[in-house]
């Protein structure tokens, strides 16, 4: 049994909603227990697990936010750099899956939500725990 936490971003509540309830079901699906905290947006997710990791307390983290497709360029900082931030922590070792989705409107956010559909929460969760896998069999 691990010990995960989700960190999402509560920009849009139901499909946070459908988010959070996949990648919990999966983690739960495979024995471990699972805190959530929530965050502003997307852009504090990386920053915010950077900060819980030094404390040991958590074994992986499964990073979930939605980012849709506004107006101006401030989807491609938020999208771009909260992957960048994401893909960092795991360059560091920790196991991190990222579940932000990255979308050009609702629709497409509410097919990869949902745990009956795509699931990208779910499929975020699996990531953490393959990472944690890696490096616990490597480490
Ligand atoms: N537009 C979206 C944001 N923007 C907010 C930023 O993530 C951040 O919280 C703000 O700039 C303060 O630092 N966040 C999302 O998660 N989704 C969006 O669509
Ligand atoms: C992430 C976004 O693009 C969005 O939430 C911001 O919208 P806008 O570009 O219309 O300000």
């Amino acid at each position: 049994m691990a010990r995960f936490l989700i960190v999402e971003a509560r920009f849009y509540d139901h499909l946070n909603d459908m988010l959070v309830a996949g990648a919990g079901a999966e983690l739960k699906r495979n024995g471990h227990d699972y805190d959530v905290m929530t965050v502003p947006g997307a852009l504090e997710i990386p920053g915010a697990i950077a900060t819980v990791a030094e404390s040991g307390r958590y074994d992986g983290f499964v990073a979930i936010g939605v980012v849709i497709r506004g107006e101006t360029y401030h989807f491609e900082i938020v999208a771009g750099e909260s992957a960048r931030g994401v893909m960092a922590l795991t360059m560091d070792g920790i196991a991190v899956g990222n579940g932000i989705l990255t979308v050009e409107n609702e629709a497409q956010a509410i097919v990869r939500a949902d745990p009956a559909q795509k699931d990208k929460g779910g499929e975020a969760a699996k990531a953490a725990m393959v990472l944690l896998d890696i490096a616990q069999q490597y480490r």
